[in-house]
C-alpha cells in the first residue's frame, strides 16, 4: 500500500537503524556476522601479534635495548672469543708491549676450570665469608688481602684471626687458588696472543658472594656499570670464575657488557671463566641479584711488574 510505503521514512545505507530494518533479509543477515567474524578474527591475529612482540621484547631485555646472550647457563662452551676495538685508556698508561692490550676484547670457557674445581673453590669463599659478612647484599674475601666484609665495614682476616686463620683454610686451599690462577692467566695469554709471563697478579683479586638484601652502604652496590681500569688502576686483563648457576643457585645477577644499542650478557655457571680485556671497550654491570647467592671470584692481571702481586700464601 502506496500510502504505508510513503510513510516509512528511508534509513541511510549503513546505518544501525538500516540493519535492524531488515530482519527479513538472509543476505542482510549474513553480512554483519561476516563482519563480526572478520573482526574477532582480526582482533585475535592482533592480540597474537601484540603478545609475540611482548614476548620478544621481554627476551631481549626489555628497556635495556636489544640483549644478545654470549653465553648462555645451559651451554658448555669450550671457548668463545669476541675481538672489539681497544678503548684509547692503555694510552695513558704506561705500555708494555708484548703485554699492553693492542688486541681487546672478552672471551668465555666452560672448559678450563672443572665443575669440580668450582665447588672446592666455592668452598673457600663460604669458609671465609662464614667470618664476616656484609649487612648489605654484598661481601667480598680478598685472600690476598685479607680484607673481609663484616656490618658495614671491613676487617682484615689475617690480623684479626691471626693464627687461628690455619683452622680454617688449609694449605690445600691456597694451592688450589694458584692453580686456578695458573690455568686462568694461561687462557688469557692465548687468547690475546702474549706471553704468559708477561702477566702478573694484581689486587685486588676477592671473591664475592652477592644476594637480595638491601645495600647499607656504597661497597654494597656492585650493579653499577664501571670500567675496571678506571675503577682497578692497575688491571690490564680481568677474569671471572663463577661459582654459582643463574637461575639454579639465584635469580638476576647476570653480567652484562654495555654497547651501545645492544647489551651482551653472559649467564654465571660454575666453572664459567669470563675474561676481557680492563679498558671502556669492555663497560660492564652486573644485573641486581633478586634471590638466592651468587659466588665469584675476580682475578685480574697487569703488565705493569709494579703493581703485580703474589699469590695469597698459608701463613
Ligand atoms: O661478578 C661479576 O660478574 C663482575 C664483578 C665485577 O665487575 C668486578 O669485580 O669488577
Ligand atoms: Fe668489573
Amino acid at each position: 500500500m502506496a500510502p504505508q510505503r510513503r510513510g516509512a521514512p528511508k534509513a541511510p545505507e549503513g546505518s544501525g537503524a538500516a540493519e535492524r530494518r531488515r530482519p527479513s533479509s538472509t543476505k542482510s543477515v549474513r553480512a554483519p556476522r561476516e563482519v563480526q567474524r572478520k573482526w574477532l578474527r582480526t582482533s585475535v591475529l592482533g592480540a597474537c601479534a601484540v603478545l609475540a612482540g611482548l614476548l620478544l621484547w621481554s627476551i631481549m631485555g626489555g628497556d635495556d635495548g636489544v640483549t644478545e646472550v654470549l653465553a648462555h647457563r645451559g651451554e658448555i662452551l669450550p671457548g668463545r672469543f669476541i675481538e672489539v676495538p681497544c678503548s684509547e685508556d692503555y694510552d695513558s698508561h704506561r705500555r708494555f708491549e708484548g703485554c699492553s692490550p693492542r688486541k681487546c676484547g672478552r672471551g668465555i670457557t666452560d672448559t678450563v676450570i672443572t665443575r669440580d674445581e668450582a665447588q672446592r673453590i666455592r668452598s673457600i669463599a663460604e669458609k671465609g665469608l662464614s667470618l664476616g659478612g656484609s649487612d648489605g647484599g654484598a661481601s667480598i674475601l680478598d685472600l690476598h688481602s685479607g680484607a673481609l666484609s663484616v656490618g658495614k665495614h671491613f676487617v682484615n682476616l689475617y690480623r684479626y684471626f691471626g693464627d687461628k686463620i690455619q683452622t680454617v683454610f688449609s694449605e690445600e686451599d691456597f694451592r688450589l687458588y694458584r692453580d686456578v690462577r695458573q690455568k686462568v692467566q694461561l687462557t688469557i695469554a692465548q687468547a690475546f696472543g702474549i706471553s704468559v709471563s708477561s702477566l702478573y697478579l694484581t689486587k685486588p683479586t676477592f671473591f664475592s658472594r652477592i644476594n637480595s638484601t638491601e645495600a647499607r652502604t656504597a661497597h654494597d652496590e656492585y650493579w653499577h656499570a664501571h670500567v675496571d681500569k678506571v675503577t682497578y688502576g692497575s688491571f690490564d686483563y680481568t677474569s671471572l670464575l663463577y661459582l654459582s648457576d643463574y637461575l639454579d643457585d639465584f635469580g638476576g645477577g647476570r653480567f652484562v657488557f654495555m654497547e651501545e644499542g645492544a647489551n651482551r650478557t653472559v649467564e654465571p655457571r660454575a666453572g664459567r671463566v669470563s675474561f676481557f680485556t680492563s679498558g671502556s671497550e669492555n663497560l660492564h654491570r652486573v644485573e641486581k641479584v633478586q634471590w638466592g647467592t651468587r659466588y665469584a671470584v675476580t682475578i685480574a692481571f697487569t703488565c705493569n711488574p709494579d703493581h703485580g702481586i703474589a699469590d695469597p700464601v698459608f701463613t
